[in-house]
């Protein structure tokens, strides 16, 4: 018998199975003092110096944020913030405004939080967006990186914190925080900036695994972490709260290489932090002769800049080509 499709009721559709992503937060710290880029530092904070072609060294983790679609964050500052807080409210606030938000909070230039008390210090702005999962990112790293493979691999995972790591040359491991890792990812060591032997990457001597200093916290994993915290004096990350967990095996690294982005990238999975004089010098350079990487009509992945007009460099033209001139040479050397 047909059935009139005027009168029949329609089957009810069987619902289509419904992948919850992670309501994510994203805390970018961006208040230390940069002593080791002294003199650039003596005015204005260190994600704010000019990096290169109109941009910041700040605009590197915010790019990558808006491109992975993290679109709610804060921006942590503390040390000289005036043209940062002026970068990020003529530039950034508008873009994440349109579908998401940017605000940022400055700490009192007297007290010294350390970076996780920085962010204990916002502990109910952040409860209140009542987030999944904490992503706290660096603002003084120059890379390109999708934070949603990192995620993706986070939620696999299921742990309480992840961290992006990369292999560096052993020579380079005092300057980080060094790892060993078990066959599933799961951090078994970490020494936060060793001065004695370096664990080198089995299979890969001469490197060892460093972290970026970019993590993804479970948000009840980090709330638990800093309640449990003594906050009288500054407190790190790397220093103090994240060795509890990786003894308690809670933590694992996600490997930055794995990291892949659309379109072609002439520096594929470059990572700097440039946070001394040296390592700034020689990440400007390495971009100089890769400026596709940074934009251009073919890249889908580029790193966003105002213009030049709403960008003030303050630096001194003269002493940036006597620093550029005094570290030219290979970083890696
Ligand atoms: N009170 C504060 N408020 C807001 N922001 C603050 C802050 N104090 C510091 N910051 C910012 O937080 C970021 C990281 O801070 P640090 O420079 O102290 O860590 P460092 O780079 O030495 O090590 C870390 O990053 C390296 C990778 O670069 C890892 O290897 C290592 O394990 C990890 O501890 C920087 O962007 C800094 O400006």
């Amino acid at each position: 018998m047909l059935r009139d499709p005027m009168t029949t009721p329609p089957m009810p559709e069987t619902p289509a199975p419904q992948v919850l992503e992670p309501k994510v937060l994203s805390i970018v710290l961006a208040g230390g003092a940069g002593k080791r880029l002294q003199p650039l530092t003596l005015k204005q904070a260190k994600p704010a110096l000019p990096f290169i072609q109109h941009r910041r060294v700040i605009d590197f983790v915010l790019s990558n944020l808006w491109h992975s679609g993290l679109r709610q964050l804060l921006v942590l500052t503390q040390y000289k913030p005036r043209s940062l807080h002026q970068h990020l409210q003529q530039f950034w606030q508008p873009v994440f405004n349109r579908c998401g938000f940017l605000q940022w909070y400055q700490a009192p230039a007297s007290v010294c939080q350390g970076t996780a008390g920085a962010v204990a210090a916002q502990l109910s702005v952040i409860r209140d967006q009542r987030p999944d999962v904490i992503a706290v990112l660096s603002a003084d790293h120059v890379y390109k990186m999708d934070y949603r493979q990192m995620l993706a691999f986070h939620q696999q995972q299921q742990v309480a914190v992840t961290v992006a790591a990369i292999a560096v040359p052993v020579a380079q491991a005092r300057q980080f925080g060094i790892f060993t890792v078990n066959d599933n990812h799961r951090i078994c060591g970490f020494i936060e900036k060793p001065q004695g032997e370096v664990p080198q990457i089995p299979g890969k001597p001469g490197y060892a695994l460093a972290s970026m200093g970019n993590y993804l916290f479970n948000a009840s994993s980090l709330y638990q972490l800093l309640d449990n915290a003594s906050l009288s004096q500054p407190v790190d990350f790397g220093h103090d709260l994240l060795p509890a967990l990786f003894r308690q095996q809670q933590a694992c690294v996600y490997d930055f290489s794995n990291n892949q982005l659309p379109g072609e990238q002439s520096l594929p999975n470059y990572w700097r932090d440039v946070g001394t004089l040296a390592a700034y010098f020689h990440s400007r350079l390495d971009i100089l002769q890769h400026s596709d990487w940074l934009e251009g009509p073919a890249q889908r992945w580029p790193i966003l800049a105002a213009n030049s007009s709403a960008l003030k460099m303050r630096l001194c033209p003269r002493a940036m080509q006597r620093l550029t001139l005094q570290y030219q040479r290979p970083l890696y050397a």
